[in-house]
């Protein structure tokens, strides 16, 4: 479990009866499944918040994912702070009210239980990123576009960056993939947004990865700028630093660019604070940062949220 000055994070078990009270406690306005098996045999699990959550309405969908790397505790906080927030909130704000009836929020809170569960599982803090897969995989370096392209993960088992021996070969990445394939209906990718959530840094950060070039093929200019624009306009409220995300350093197999080349999913990562740290201490923050880091956040998911439907809109563009 988590050390003491820690102990305000959710462990796995703790985190599953969190999703179950925000059911017991919202009813329809939140529906809760599993979209499978991690590596180890846990649930991962996905939350539905919106009105009428046990219909799948014709309204445009946004996926939160967080933990894909499991010492990035904070990131699961985060995720239940957008439960909190558009659960909670429903009844006495007016603007998150208004998102929740117009759109279908999808949360998966925990994307690599095992590796999260497996940092924690001794008492102190093992620094594990990877999946629990062998040596591990970085799920991060496992999506199945430009997967292992450029130089930015590694083929050795036994690297922080390893990228599996195939392309969606950790369950962990498999599952969400299947449900995001799963997400198109009448041939339309229901998913319009995304925002996968990492630490630390300090970042907002958008495809591509797995290149320097701003325009590639799948992503032209007017679309880049759709993507800056928005990553600009969020940074502004949290202060956090907006850039391409190869300008950070060159990732291939990430889920940022997957999901925008597969589906054309406008999907950002976020890495949360703290902004600089020496090694490994930043994965780390004390409990005391959970609520003020996560809160941190508010005003750019719901600036996220209101441009869902339509992100090229922040351009002065319809869809
Ligand atoms: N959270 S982190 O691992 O320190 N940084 C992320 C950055 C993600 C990205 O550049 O798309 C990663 O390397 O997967
Ligand atoms: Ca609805
Ligand atoms: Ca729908
Ligand atoms: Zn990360």
């Amino acid at each position: 479990d988590f050390p003491s000055g820690y102990t305000g994070y959710h462990n796995h078990r703790e985190m599953v009866a969190e999703l179950n009270q925000t059911v017991t406690d919202h009813g329809a306005l939140v529906k809760l499944s599993s979209i499978g098996k991690s590596y180890e045999n846990r649930d991962l699990w996905a939350l539905k918040i919106s009105d009428n959550a046990g219909t799948d309405e014709n309204e445009p969908e946004v996926l939160f994912t967080c933990n894909q790397h499991a010492r990035e505790h904070l990131t699961v906080e985060m995720c239940l702070r957008i439960i909190k927030q558009y659960t909670d909130g429903y009844a006495t704000n007016p603007t998150i009210k208004n998102l929740v009836d117009s759109r279908e929020i999808w949360v998966i809170p925990s994307v690599n239980p095992d590796g999260a569960e497996y940092d924690i599982a001794s008492g102190t803090f093992r620094a594990w990123r990877k999946n629990r897969q062998g040596q591990g995989t970085d799920p991060n370096r496992n999506w199945g576009y430009q997967w292992g392209c450029c130089g930015g993960s590694s083929g050795s088992p036994s690297s922080e960056t390893y990228r599996g021996p195939s392309a969606f070969s950790a369950p962990e990445t498999q599952r969400v993939r299947d449900f995001v394939n799963g997400r198109v209906v009448g041939g339309v990718q229901q998913i319009k947004t995304h925002i996968d959530w990492h630490t630390y840094s300090e970042l907002i950060l958008w495809p591509y990865g797995y290149t320097y070039n701003d325009t590639a093929p799948g992503l032209d200019a007017t679309q880049a700028n759709v993507f800056a624009t928005l990553g600009r306009r969020m940074a502004a409220l949290n202060n956090y630093t907006p850039q391409q995300s190869s300008d950070l350093y060159v990732t291939d197999g990430s889920v940022n660019d997957w999901m925008w080349n597969a589906h054309k999913i406008w999907s950002y990562t976020f890495e949360m604070y703290p902004k600089s740290a020496s090694g490994t201490s930043g994965f780390y923050p004390r409990d005391t940062a959970i609520a003020p880091q996560t809160a941190r956040n508010d005003s750019a998911v719901e600036l996220f949220l209101s441009y869902s439907d339509c992100a090229p809109r922040i351009i002065g563009r319809t869809c």
